[in-house]
């Protein structure tokens, strides 16, 4: 966690105060898809707008549809809605309307994934695409006050040559990502699969993160740590199925970015009540709360921490604490950022005792 110079006196937050703590609190967002944001109404909208054909005769079909039963059959209904992306400014609207949810829910800074083969397959320009997503990052800064930077998905069903391409058609935009991840169907396609382009990325100085167990084995978390040397791992809640991987998660510091209603959503996990947060903190893992794919999942952040603390009473003020301040510690922000942002975190449980 970073420390922080007047630790609250969390004692002192009767629980009853904890769901509008848990709004009010600044918090950062660090496993959020842009495309796992797109709402079915603007699904819809950009569909007439673009004259796109959906297998979906309303918006209620649609969302009636969402009824997962594991990772794969949410992606297959994902890269669907992400059909109706053509222009520069349907990616702005999208990443602009995720960015007001975020402001409402006291983000003060995203690190947003992108899937540009996914769009690329369709025949729209890495430009497009990056423009879109660049403009929209921007107009959050001046006009919301969120920060925000962009990290570029691989998909790991595709190969890792297909990788490198994208790797090489994005270069032109450097200035506008500023790391890789790894993300789609876990099970079958392990780390090891993008070393060499893994190893390129670290060359250029990109930041590394990837999706490893979620669905995934823990094998897979320690893969992406020694193959892929990345920087934080999306998920990695089956690392609980470890001891010796959560001691050494725990004693590296090394961030998780679990996503709560997510892991219920896709049966990672039976029931909230089932679900392991309140064990990786307890274990001193670095774990952070975010909302993956929350047009698809019930909710944006405040959601995901309602329902989690609502239905996990080893929960309470000291671990709302250390999730936000873990988000700042585990973003890609310089040191001084993150001490301004755990000082108005102070000040918000400060404000709290007070109330
Ligand atoms: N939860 C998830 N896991 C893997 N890939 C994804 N792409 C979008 N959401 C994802
Ligand atoms: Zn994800």
């Amino acid at each position: 966690m970073t420390t922080s110079a007047h630790t609250p006196d969390f004692s002192r937050i009767p629980r009853a105060a904890l769901p509008a703590l848990l709004c009010a609190m600044p918090k950062a967002e660090l496993h959020i898809h842009i495309e796992g944001s797109l709402e079915p109404e603007l699904i819809f909208a950009l569909a007439q707008r673009n004259g796109v054909a959906l297998p979906y005769a309303s918006v209620e079909a649609l969302r009636a549809a969402y009824a997962f039963t594991d990772l794969q059959s949410f992606l297959d209904i994902y890269y669907a809605g992400a059909s109706v992306l053509l222009h520069e400014q349907d990616f702005y609207d999208m990443a602009w309307a995720y960015f007001e949810r975020a402001k409402a829910d006291n983000v003060v800074h995203a690190e947003l994934f992108f899937d540009p083969q996914t769009h690329t397959a369709r025949n729209v320009p890495m430009a497009t695409v990056i423009h879109g997503l660049a403009r929209a990052c921007a107009d959050a800064q001046a006009k919301l006050g969120v920060s925000s930077a962009l990290i570029l998905c691989f998909l790991r069903h595709l190969s890792e040559a297909e990788a490198f391409d994208t790797l090489e058609a994005a270069l032109p935009f450097r200035e506008h990502f500023i790391g890789v991840g790894l993300d789609s169907s876990e099970r079958g396609h392990p780390p090891e699969k993008f070393a060499r382009v893994f190893a390129k990325c670290r060359e250029l100085g990109l930041k590394l993160v990837a999706h490893a167990g979620e669905e995934g084995p823990p094998a897979y978390i320690e893969s992406a740590l020694d193959v892929l040397h990345v920087q934080r791992i999306d998920h990695g809640v089956r690392s609980i199925e470890s001891a010796e991987l959560m001691h050494r998660l725990a004693a590296s510091r090394m961030p998780l970015t679990v996503c709560p209603l997510s892991n219920v959503k896709l049966c990672v996990y039976g029931d909230m009540a089932e679900h392991q947060l309140p064990a990786l903190l307890a274990a001193g893992l670095c774990a952070t709360v975010n909302s993956d794919d929350p047009a698809y999942f019930g909710g944006y952040m405040n959601a995901n921490f309602l329902a989690t603390f609502n239905a996990l009473p080893q929960l309470g003020a000291a671990e709302a604490y250390t999730l936000a301040a873990n988000s700042f510690e585990a973003s890609f922000v310089d040191d001084a950022m993150k001490k301004a942002w755990t000082a108005s975190l102070d000040q918000a449980f400060a404000q709290a005792i007070t109330a």
